[in-house]
């Protein structure tokens, strides 16, 4: 909807109303045509503003509208319109004005901007692009290089940037609609002509055509298959090389093939998904809208190792006191220093004051008495960390929570050291933990909505995508990333290569293969779990058979490079050979290849060629299964919390909307016939048992993902 008034007798207010973000539905847009007639119509009115209700602009186009028919006036000859009229035409623009709400604001002829406005063309974020002459007219008005940027990024700037690139008029800290409307009465008999963007040339660079080449270089390298921002690119070099109405054709054409494509719908569903892991809920029933937080003040992270570090950086810069507890004194100093250096980096970077003063450093855990919440990242090793939780529990104030940063321990056993076990819960942050936006919240059959509420608020102030999970070995990120890796290992016992199996998984989207990644994370930290665990062993002639592990199939691979002092990156050494230890270019190695031949040999294992549908069926399918079976223990409520975890914290490409998305885009029954396939070749890998609930799915005619809650439900009853 749209409100019209007028206002100082001689302007026309047209104020969008659409809350929460006053997006361009359809009902907002039949508005906008209507009102803009009326005041054009209307002989006292001289000039025209555009606002939008409660201090918002508008936020684009209405996503909701996307899935469906769309109806109501459709945007491009709305905004030509307006461009077209014969009043002056001006968009106050207060909180937002993005996608296409920025293509409203460049189809007027002003724009007046609030200091702390935000704009932007977002769009390439949802797999489309500016498809209201958004990549027409930018370009136009601030220039090749500048837009290119803007579009291909869909970056926000800040209203001051954009002063600075002429895409608005005007920055206020007053009134914005009342200094629009002042501005709106100055300018009402200047002639128009030169303030329609789209009769401006398009300046450029000389160098354009080199310009455009390394932009789609670069986009193309970063886009991990993604076909938007190429489109986005493709756009913008129209508007620079063809005429206004023909670049407006290119842009219809680049936006009704992205518009259609699968790789919208996934950026689409995961815009929304996003949003929804912030309603959380527990088996329980405890939700996040009847569970209050607790105000955090003062926190304290015990340990000081990489993650410790990472923590106290993200809770400092987001503004927290935070006591900072190393009981090493040689520890405590590296860390000291390595976090005043993050500070101070991070500080640079926004242009503001690096947050040293708000660490007190100590290595005394009695220093963490009066925090209201206490993390803890010491090594990840049960008996050291139960002891830090017995200590803690006799410290602290009897009201402060206890967290643990476990990547995958038993967050109910800590919880058992305290005398408030309703007051733990995990927090499993992901390195480098002051960067990586995921935060996985852990209750345990103790803890209280309470403490989930607590530290989901505390995830969502310092700048974490925080999703609630049920404790298991592993939550769902690991628990997910177990049979991923078991397979990538079974695939070269059976004949692939680690470069093989990571450049199908790169070229599905993955920021790295599964053998990069390991060598980046260190391989022995799996293997002191492992050993841990009672599965690799250190002595071969102990009895056990070794590529079998209670009835289950095992691959020693890992353990094997372990022996061998072979970590990974670190070491120099591991599935890659690098140049020095602490090199980051990975290069294949003569001695694995040889090394991976003589293994077979050993186990007489006939290698056989592997594809890349083998490749991605077994190692997607199997943790699509997992995901499936975490969803049927209730460790995760919905598939939007799996694929938040898997785009935010395991590099999944986000235009495919997650595993769980793309479980169902790939088809439930072809993901459940290809388990099966391979079950049969390999009963002796449970993880490739398709699980009760996929079944389950695919009995129930394979629904849309939105619709699978209510099977989870019904599945979860029948426990
Ligand atoms: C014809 C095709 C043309 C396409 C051109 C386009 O315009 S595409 C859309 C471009 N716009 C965007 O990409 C903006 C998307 N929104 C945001 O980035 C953020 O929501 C925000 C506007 C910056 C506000 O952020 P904030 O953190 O304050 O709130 P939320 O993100 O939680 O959002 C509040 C609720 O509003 C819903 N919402 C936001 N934007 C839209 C939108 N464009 N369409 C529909 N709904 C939108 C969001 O889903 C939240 O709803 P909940 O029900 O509370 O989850």
């Amino acid at each position: 909807m749209a409100q019209y008034t007028r206002v100082s007798g001689s302007v026309g207010l047209i104020t969008l109303q659409s809350p929460p973000v006053n997006a361009l539905s359809a009902a907002v847009r039949q508005g906008i045509v209507d009102l803009m007639q009326r005041a054009l119509s209307e002989p006292e009115v001289k000039s025209v503003v555009i606002c939008g209700q409660n201090g918002i602009f508008c936020g684009g186009a209405d996503i909701k509208e996307f899935g469906g028919q769309m109806s109501g006036p459709p945007l491009i000859p709305m905004i030509h319109a307006i461009e077209a009229a014969s009043k002056p035409v001006v968009a106050a623009i207060e909180g937002i004005a993005l996608g296409g709400g920025l293509e409203l604001a460049l189809g007027c002829h002003y724009r007046i901007a609030h200091s702390k406005a935000r704009v932007g063309l977002p769009e390439v974020t949802l797999g489309l692009l500016p498809g209201a002459g958004g990549s027409q007219r930018l370009p136009r008005l601030i220039g090749v290089p500048a837009a290119l940027d803007l579009i291909t990024t869909g970056r926000h700037v800040t209203a001051a940037e954009a002063l600075k690139f002429g895409l608005v008029d005007q920055i206020t800290d007053h009134n914005t609609v009342n200094v629009a409307v002042k501005f709106a009465q100055r300018v009402a008999d200047q002639p128009l002509d030169a303030r329609r963007i789209s009769t401006h040339p398009c300046l450029c660079p000389s160098d354009v055509a080199v310009l455009f080449e390394e932009v789609m270089q670069r986009v193309r390298r970063t886009a991990r298959g993604a076909i938007a921002p190429i489109a986005c690119v493709q756009a913008v070099r129209a508007a620079a090389t063809l005429p206004y109405n023909q670049g407006m054709e290119r842009e219809r054409e680049l936006m009704a093939t992205l518009f259609t494509s699968g790789q919208a719908r996934a950026l689409q569903y995961f815009f929304f998904a996003q949003r929804a892991v912030g309603r959380w809920s527990m088996p329980s029933g405890a939700r996040w809208d009847t569970s209050k937080p607790r105000p955090v003040h003062k926190a304290a992270v015990i340990g000081l190792g990489t993650m410790g570090r990472g923590i106290t950086v993200a809770l400092a810069q987001a503004g927290f006191s935070v006591v900072a507890v190393e009981t090493q004194e040689k520890q405590l100093m590296e860390a000291k220093q390595a976090i005043s250096g993050m500070l101070e980096r991070g500080a640079k970077r926004r242009g503001v004051a690096p947050a040293l003063d708000k660490i007190n450093y100590g290595r005394n855990i009695q220093s963490v008495a009066d925090v209201d919440l206490v993390i803890e990242a010491v090594f990840e090793d049960m008996a050291l960390k139960k002891k830090v939780f017995q200590q803690l529990s006799a410290v602290c104030k009897p009201s402060t929570f206890l967290c643990s940063n476990t990547s995958g321990l038993d967050i109910d056993q800590l919880a058992c050291q305290t005398r408030n076990p309703e007051l733990v819960v995990g927090m499993h942050f992901f390195a480098p933990a002051h960067v990586m936006k995921l935060l996985e919240v852990v209750y345990g059959p103790k803890s209280s909505p309470l403490a989930v509420a607590t530290a989901m608020q505390l995830g969502k102030k310092i700048g974490k995508v925080s999703v609630a999970v049920g404790n298991c070995r592993g939550f769902v990120g690991n628990r997910m990333l177990k049979p991923y890796l078991e397979q990538a290992l079974f695939l070269l016992e059976e004949g692939a290569t680690p470069e093989f199996v990571d450049q199908v998984l790169e070229e599905f989207g993955f920021a790295m293969g599964v053998f990069r990644m390991s060598d980046l994370s260190g391989l022995d930290v799996g293997w002191k779990v492992r050993l841990a665990d009672g599965l690799a062993m250190p002595d071969p002639t102990m009895g056990q058979p070794t590529r079998l592990r209670q009835g289950r199939r095992y691959s020693p691979l890992g353990d094997l490079l372990c022996e061998q002092g072979r970590f990974g990156q670190k070491t120099g050494r591991g599935w890659y050979q690098y140049d020095k230890p602490g090199s980051q270019v990975a290069k294949p190695d003569p001695w694995l290849h040889s090394f991976l031949d003589e293994y077979r040999a050993r186990h007489a294992l006939v290698a056989h060629r592997i594809d890349h549908q083998e490749v991605l069926e077994r190692c997607l399918y199997s943790m699509i299964n997992e995901g499936f079976r975490i969803l049927e223990d209730g460790i995760a409520a919905g598939p939007e919390d799996i694929d938040v975890i898997y785009v935010f914290g395991y590099s999944w490409p986000r235009h495919r909307g997650g595993p769980m998305f793309y479980a169902a885009t790939v088809g439930l029954n072809k993901v459940l016939e290809r388990l099966e396939h391979y079950y049969q070749a390999h009963p002796d890998v449970p993880s490739l048992q398709p699980c009760h609930l996929l079944r389950k799915l695919v009995a129930s005619g394979s629904p849309p993902i939105q619709k699978w809650r209510e099977v989870i439900k019904k599945v979860r009853s029948q426990l």
